[in-house]
């Protein structure tokens, strides 16, 4: 059977998108993802998102599997590559700029803006260690400028979730972290039942901020939507950020608010289409 797919990223991380609009299950298996996101054997990718039949009166659902095989709850840059690509796929019948996408995280609202970026509500971030989840305190306290040992080293971290969990710690110099060795020892720490993405966090500014991640399931990425939006409600707990700022990323700048009249946090940026093929 052919299966056509198109290629997207925003800010360089990057997503292969599947129409799977006829069947409520994805039509790649996790195994076969893992091949096409491939960059030497494969199309290349850090992950492979799917647009499936909305459920619970949305409009459609998004399901991603990570580079790995693994099912991450959500996606920020993938969500609003996903919000082109519907439109896209729409052409002339589209009728709507704001789709409401169920996810493992919950209902998510990508809007399609006049400039063509994509502004996404991202709903309100889960503080307690608990819904992190984390063991580094008891499950219903936050986690803000905890003590945690990697590679030899006592790093401060606050764990945030927007659905996929975050551990977030604040540098000096963002591009001094030797990210290569020690992103897959916070993935895989044990205080992370579920794994865990990381952020590497300077403060050039209180409205600009500079970011690394390493990704659970990708390894390093460009851009993680999903980080920049847990890293900007981490700098506010911990008063060193305004709750509106830009994060750039070695891909470039998303604009991040975590709003203080409804609480949810908000992010703006680019997804673009690159290329369309036939598997
Ligand atoms: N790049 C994404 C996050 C993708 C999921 C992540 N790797 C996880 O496993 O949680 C983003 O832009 O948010």
């Amino acid at each position: 059977m052919a299966i056509e797919f198109t290629k997207y990223h925003g800010l360089g991380n990057d997503f292969i998108l599947i129409d799977n609009r006829s069947s409520s299950e994805p039509v790649i298996t996790p195994a076969q993802a893992i091949k096409l996101c491939d960059r030497h054997f494969g199309i290349g990718a850090d992950g492979v998102i799917f647009a499936l039949p909305g459920e619970n009166g949305t409009d459609y659902t998004m399901r991603i599997f990570n580079s790995d095989g693994s099912e991450p709850e959500m996606c920020g840059n993938g969500i609003r590559c996903l919000g082109v690509f519907l439109a896209d796929l729409e052409g002339e019948s589209r009728t709507q700029d704001l789709y409401r996408i169920q996810t493992l995280a919950g209902v998510i609202t990508p809007q399609l803006m006049a400039d063509g970026q994509v502004k996404v509500d991202m709903g309100l971030p889960k503080l307690l260690a608990g819904e992190i989840p984390t063991t580094l305190s008891a499950a219903d306290s936050k986690v803000i400028n905890q003590p945690l040992e990697v590679a030899g080293k006592t790093w401060e971290v606050t764990c945030v979730s927007m659905g996929n969990p975050h551990c977030i710690t604040f540098v000096e110099d963002v591009a001094a972290i030797p990210l290569e060795s020690i992103g897959t020892k916070f993935e895989h720490h044990p205080v992370f039942p579920q794994r865990t993405n990381t952020e590497f966090i300077e403060i050039v500014r209180r409205d600009y901020l500079k970011m690394r991640v390493w990704e659970r399931g990708a390894g390093i990425t460009l851009a993680c939507g999903t980080g920049a939006c847990a890293s900007l409600v981490a700098g506010v707990l911990t008063e060193k950020c305004d709750r509106i700022a830009t994060v750039e990323l070695p891909g470039g700048p998303l604009q991040i608010e975590w709003s203080e009249i409804d609480q949810r946090v908000y992010m703006t940026g680019p997804a673009e289409r690159v290329f369309t093929g036939k598997l």
